[in-house]
């Protein structure tokens, strides 16, 4: 549903976002990670239409968004870092201003208008946009990016500015729009709300792509920059001897208990070797690396 293609966008000769290749499939929920001034922003700014790419392409539903930004802005829906309103107007009537720029009759608008309010908990509301909350101006934000009943919600840190109950709202939302078959393009640089809705993050740092695909493959790269590693803890009732396997890194051993670091999950194979040598296995898991340790120390630069 999202694609870009060596994706780059130069400021004063310095890459905002150098050669990104991302791949989102539909109905996905992809939390796109990464410190502040990493090019996230810059990033979903190239794949909305709002500014052009230095090189490489993009492209939402098959459509190059450079070449079609029209076509690509009514199947997308977009909440922007700092989302700006109408202070003088009331959340519904700033909704009907950007409902206008779609294909809407005055009554469908009033319809659907009404139905997204409630979806963000906003009916009911005739305070101005002005004397809005920062969290009332973020739902209304949420509410604005749906307009359009957009097949794609790209989403510019959209808890940053919600209490706890907010946050928690906001989650159930996008779980259930993702259940309905929409995209969802979520930026972030806090590593547990991206972690509390997404299936799929990609990480970047400086403008570049560190790693890309579920949380734990994620953790699993940024442990082992060389490649992809899988620890493997082995407990046996008895003392375990050297084991061997052309995919093990390392073997550290401890009695009864070992820790290998393998090119892959080798725990079958383990298995039978330590049966082989009459031993009986207490525990032979696969930990998973500790993604908060590897995020950090990313974030340490
Ligand atoms: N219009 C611009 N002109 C010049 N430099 C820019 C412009 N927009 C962004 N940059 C630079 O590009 C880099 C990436 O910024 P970007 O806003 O995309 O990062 P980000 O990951 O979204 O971070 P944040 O969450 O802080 O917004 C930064 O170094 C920023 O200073």
């Amino acid at each position: 549903m999202i694609r870009t293609e060596n994706l780059t966008k130069v400021y004063n000769g310095k890459p905002a976002v150098d050669g990104l290749n991302l791949e989102v499939g539909e109905g996905e929920i992809f939390g796109f990670l990464g410190p502040n001034g990493a090019g996230k922003s810059t990033t979903i700014l190239m794949l909305t239409g709002m500014i052009e790419p230095t090189a490489g392409r993009c492209f939402v539903d098959g459509i190059e968004v450079a070449n079609d930004p029209l076509a690509v802005k009514r199947i997308i829906g977009y909440l922007p870092e700092d989302v700006g309103f109408y202070g003088n107007l009331t959340g519904e009537q700033n909704l009907d201003y950007f409902a206008r720029f779609y294909d809407m009759n005055a009554a469908d608008r009033k319809e659907r208008i009404a139905e997204i309010l409630r979806l963000v908990h906003l009916d009911g509301v005739t305070q101005k946009a002005g004397e809005y909350s920062r969290g009332m101006k973020q739902r209304l934000g949420l509410a604005q990016a749906l307009i359009n009943d957009p097949k794609v919600l790209f989403l510019d840190e959209p808890t940053a500015n919600l209490d706890p109950e907010g946050v928690r709202e906001y989650r159930d939302l996008v779980t259930r729009l993702a259940g309905e078959g929409k995209t969802v393009f979520v930026s972030s640089h806090i590593l547990s709300e991206v972690r509390a809705v997404c299936r799929t993050v990609g990480l970047l740092a400086a403008g570049r792509l560190v790693a890309q695909g579920t949380i734990d493959e994620v953790a699993r790269t940024l442990a082992s920059p060389g490649g992809e590693t899988f620890r493997i803890v082995v407990e046996t009732a008895e003392d375990l001897p050297d084991l061997s396997d052309p995919d093990i890194i390392e073997f550290e051993r401890d009695g009864n208990r070992a820790v290998i670091q393998a090119k892959s999950d080798i725990r079958e194979r383990l298995a039978a070797a330590i049966a082989e040598e009459g031993l009986h296995i207490r525990e032979i898991r696969l930990e998973e690396p500790s993604i908060e340790d590897a995020f950090m120390a990313l974030y340490r630069g």
